[in-house]
């Protein structure tokens, strides 16, 4: 590709896919030097662009951009609350979703937000199964404790949350329609939905085949409501479930083409398939560290200034080196909780973290569920807003 931005998106898309396709250690570093080379470009020209998002000059210390010429990997500290594991999805890879669910009580989060604030978390990762509340049990234990459904419930969480604690919600709880998004922006910071992948042909095998949910239409549907409310938001995709080069390079194009038209998308996770035993999924071979790699030099050439995160717990070998990439954030990381969505996977301590990332040249920094950028009263909630602004430990 060139550097000049001379060719349109039609040649720069076969591009990518021809890139991913082929075997040539050669075309690597040639786009690892080009990732390089506008990178160091950032580094001298971001004063700007800190301005220009910068409402409050002396709170710095959740700001993700540096302020010498070094790099920052940002992380956000935080707990999962993995409120319901029954699901109206059934994706060939997951093993978070059970039959014989689990509904959170009130006391069993509230405990585990406590000790989140009492670790200096930040964040609350409401994470969970999708439209819970089609299954009729979990309707009835609902109606039980006053709630009709499981939004009522959970804005009730979150607002006791952002009362109580100093951590911000950030969900992640599969489809959600136009009034739903809009009233837990309320109450939450950034809020979040995995594309997955935009192939409608994906969507048809053993992956998403009974999840109704993943239909790529309206995975994008949502992502779009999200950027017409303003919602800060995350999205990625999922390497290693089925799908072709041209469906990947496809998706990041998708992700690309909203972001632009709304600017809302603050992060795209680079989740790589992690197979487990049992699962309908359990012979497909997990994405090798070079296909991640190439993934990650497409991803990060395509979405240009969007942050992309990659999970330390899913690349405990690899990560390190897909900094090269440009990779440059770990996401959320928790002293506390597991990974629910992949248990097996432990978290690295923050410290471990910060060797990991210091050895390669880089900072490690903290920040919040919300990027800095888009901390103001266009994309927050006057209450989130009021909440991240009477942080004391801001400045620093
Ligand atoms: O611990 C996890 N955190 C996951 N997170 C949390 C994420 O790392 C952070 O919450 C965000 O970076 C916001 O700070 C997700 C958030 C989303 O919005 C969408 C998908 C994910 C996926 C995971 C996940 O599999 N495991
Ligand atoms: C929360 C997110 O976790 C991802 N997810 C679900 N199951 C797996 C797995 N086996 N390996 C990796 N990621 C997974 C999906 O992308 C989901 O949206
Ligand atoms: C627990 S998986 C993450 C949230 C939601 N069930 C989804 O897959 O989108
Ligand atoms: S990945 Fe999410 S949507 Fe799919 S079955 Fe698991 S909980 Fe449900």
């Amino acid at each position: 590709m060139s550097e000049g931005n001379n060719k349109n998106n039609f040649d720069d898309f076969n591009e990518f896919v021809r890139f991913l396709n082929s075997n040539d250690p050669s075309e690597v570093i040639d786009k690892l030097n080009l990732i390089n080379k506008i990178e160091s470009g950032k580094c001298n020209n971001n004063v700007d662009n800190d301005k220009k998002y910068d409402n409050n000059k002396n709170n710095t210390k959740y700001n993700n951009k540096s302020n010498n010429n070094k790099k920052y990997i940002t992380y956000s500290k935080n707990v999962f609350i993995p409120l319901c594991n029954w699901c109206r999805n059934i994706c060939g890879y997951c093993t978070f979703r059970k039959e014989n669910y689990k509904l959170m009580n009130k006391n069993e989060v509230k405990e585990i937000l406590l000790k989140g604030d009492k670790y200096g978390c930040r964040e609350a990762l409401f994470t969970f199964g999708e439209k819970v509340d089609e299954n009729e049990n979990i309707r009835n234990d609902l109606k039980k404790m006053g709630y009709d459904n499981i939004l009522e419930y959970l804005y009730d969480l979150e607002d006791w949350c952002l009362n109580n604690t100093q951590l911000l919600p950030h969900t992640n709880c599969g489809i959600l329609d136009y009034e739903e998004l809009k009233l837990l922006k309320e109450v939450n910071a950034s809020m979040g939905l995995m594309l997955e992948n935009s192939s409608d042909r994906l969507f048809k095998t053993i992956a998403h085949k009974n999840s109704p949910g993943k239909e790529p239409k309206k995975r994008l549907k949502m992502i779009e409501n999200a950027g017409k409310l303003k919602i800060p938001f995350t999205t990625g995709i999922l390497v290693g479930i089925g799908e072709t080069n041209e469906e990947i390079v496809k998706s990041l194009y998708d992700i690309k083409e909203l972001s632009e038209k709304y600017g809302h998308i603050q992060e795209a996770i680079i989740q790589n398939f992690r197979s487990k035993k049992g699962i309908p999924m359990e012979n497909f071979k997990e994405p090798s560290p070079l296909k991640m790699l190439k993934v990650l030099i497409v991803a990060k050439l395509i979405l240009n200034d969007i942050s992309i995160q990659v999970p330390p717990n899913l690349n405990s070998e690899t990560g390190q080196l897909f900094l090269f990439a440009g990779v440059d954030d770990w996401g959320g990381v928790s002293p506390l909780t597991k990974d629910y969505v992949n248990p097996e996977a432990p978290w690295p301590k923050i410290e471990e973290l910060r060797r990991y990332t210091e050895e390669f040249g880089y900072n490690l920094k903290e920040r919040l569920p919300v990027y800095e950028k888009y901390i103001n009263k266009t994309w927050l909630s006057d209450r989130v807003f009021e909440k991240i602004m009477s942080y004391k430990n801001r400045i620093i």
